[in-house]
């Protein structure tokens, strides 16, 4: 049987997707073990896709694809700056089909185009941990579940002067998208929400849930004194009152000052009929246990990887961030795919325009493109690294200066799912 990897292009008349799209959309949905979506729901909802790239891998003479791929160009946030990104996701294999090559075939292809398409940085969240490192995706985020006692949860601080407003979920992209685009540039990590996400976030309705809509969803808005939105919490209710205290899961919730942040947070404690409030997707430094009198009140909880990074460009991708010294290192990296392998010269001396060129200069350190991936965000720390083996230092010290130099002024942080 032949082999062929296929690249679509979504179309869509009058909000339904083509039917190679809607074939590719429900190959994917079987190889993730989702719920069958009746096929006019998953016409629209494959729509979305317009404006992605769909990769199938097709066997001769049958029209679904047996290995598939989606993915896009956005833009994620880097200390001081932000870069391009093809955000890759729904590779899915045909279980009779596995563990001959179909993933690694679908990929290599993606990662390829985006490379000759000049974008720097790949990036996946992944449902297995083992997959993505031999393609050169190292681990660069965690998010961390925290769960608020809203029963025991006293403020420090009077309430601030400003304005609550809940919002009609559907107008959430043009009421909460310009705040979602200011508190993104506060952690590294942090994507731009393409339309299907905000789908997704406003009504729970996605081809992984089996297009069923999630009826208990609310959004509320905070602006300031002057009338400026700051910052927004989308919630669901997770387990209702009838039970006892009810309990509401944060879905998203975005601050651009530490005022509209306490004032959401001030807002999910008043909330009537609950006793918990739940964010399974919040970073790992999170401000709330410091705005308790009772910190106990915010118990953390498990941590969780997130992304997944791969250079595809070492100087576009290095040169798109900033950095807190002023140094010089040299990287040697060791890619057998090709894209970020080479010895690399990183001198920040001119803050503003940081070099990144390829040097015959003796390394600092050796690392491969998933260490390198990792060390991106500056959420891993190189001498961690050393110490695991996944980092040589070749001058002593190099891994202290590498840490300094990767510093970033927040920890990482992604809090979509895609
Ligand atoms: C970004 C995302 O979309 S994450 C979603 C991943 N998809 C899923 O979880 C859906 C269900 N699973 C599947 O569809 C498939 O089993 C996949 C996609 C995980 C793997 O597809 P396959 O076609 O079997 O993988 P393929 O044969 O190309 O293997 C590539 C490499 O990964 C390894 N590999 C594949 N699956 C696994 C696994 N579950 N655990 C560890 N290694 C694995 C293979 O051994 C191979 O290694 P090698 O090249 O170093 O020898």
């Amino acid at each position: 049987m032949t082999h062929e990897v296929r690249r679509i292009v979504p179309h869509a008349a009058e909000g339904v997707a083509d039917a190679d799209t809607v074939t590719w959309a429900r190959a994917m949905l079987a190889a993730f073990l989702r719920p069958r979506v009746p096929p006019g729901d998953l016409a629209r909802a494959a729509a979305d896709y317009v404006g992605q790239r769909l990769r199938g891998v097709y066997e001769t003479g049958d029209p679904a694809p047996v290995a598939t791929l989606r993915s896009w160009d956005t833009r994620m946030s880097v200390p001081g700056g932000e870069v391009a990104v093809d955000a890759v996701t729904s590779i899915g294999v045909r279980s009779t089909h596995r563990r001959r090559g179909l993933l690694r075939a679908v990929l290599v292809d993606d990662l390829a185009d985006a490379a000759r398409a000049g974008t720097p940085v790949a990036a996946l969240t992944s449902t297995q941990g083992a997959l993505y490192e031999r393609f050169g995706f190292g681990l660069a985020s965690w998010n961390r579940a925290l769960r608020l006692d809203t029963r025991t949860a006293t403020f420090r601080a009077p309430e601030a002067t400003g304005r609550l407003r809940t919002l009609d979920v559907a107008t959430l992209p043009s009421a909460a998208g310009p705040v979602q685009d200011r508190a993104r540039r506060r952690h590294p990590g942090s994507m731009d929400r393409t339309g299907m996400s905000w789908t997704a976030l406003m009504t729970g309705e996605n081809t992984f849930s089996g297009m069923t809509a999630d009826p208990h969803r609310h959004a509320v808005l905070w602006s300031d004194a002057t009338g400026r939105p700051d910052g927004y919490v989308v919630y669901r209710v997770a387990q209702d009152w009838a039970g006892g205290a009810g309990e509401i899961a944060v879905l998203d919730l975005q601050a651009t000052t530490p005022e509209s942040y306490r004032e959401l947070w001030r807002h999910l404690v008043s909330l009537d009929l609950v006793g918990a409030v739940i964010w399974n997707d919040a970073s790992t430094d999170e401000p709330l246990p410091w705005l308790l009198t009772d910190p106990r009140a915010a118990a953390a909880g498990a941590g969780r990887e997130m992304l997944w990074l791969r250079i595809l460009d070492v100087p576009a991708a290095f040169g798109a961030r900033r950095y807190p010294v002023t140094e010089q290192l040299v990287l040697a990296v060791a890619d057998p795919a090709g894209h970020a392998a080479g010895t690399w010269l990183l001198d920040t001396t001119d803050p503003v325009e940081p070099r990144v060129v390829t040097t015959t200069a003796e390394p600092d350190v050796a690392l491969d493109a998933a260490t390198l991936g990792s060390l991106y965000l500056g959420g891993a720390d190189p001498r961690v690294l050393a110490r695991a083996g996944r980092l040589e230092e070749r001058t002593p010290g190099a891994a202290g200066r590498l840490a300094r130099l990767l510093a970033a002024p927040s920890v990482p942080w992604n809090g979509i799912r895609f």
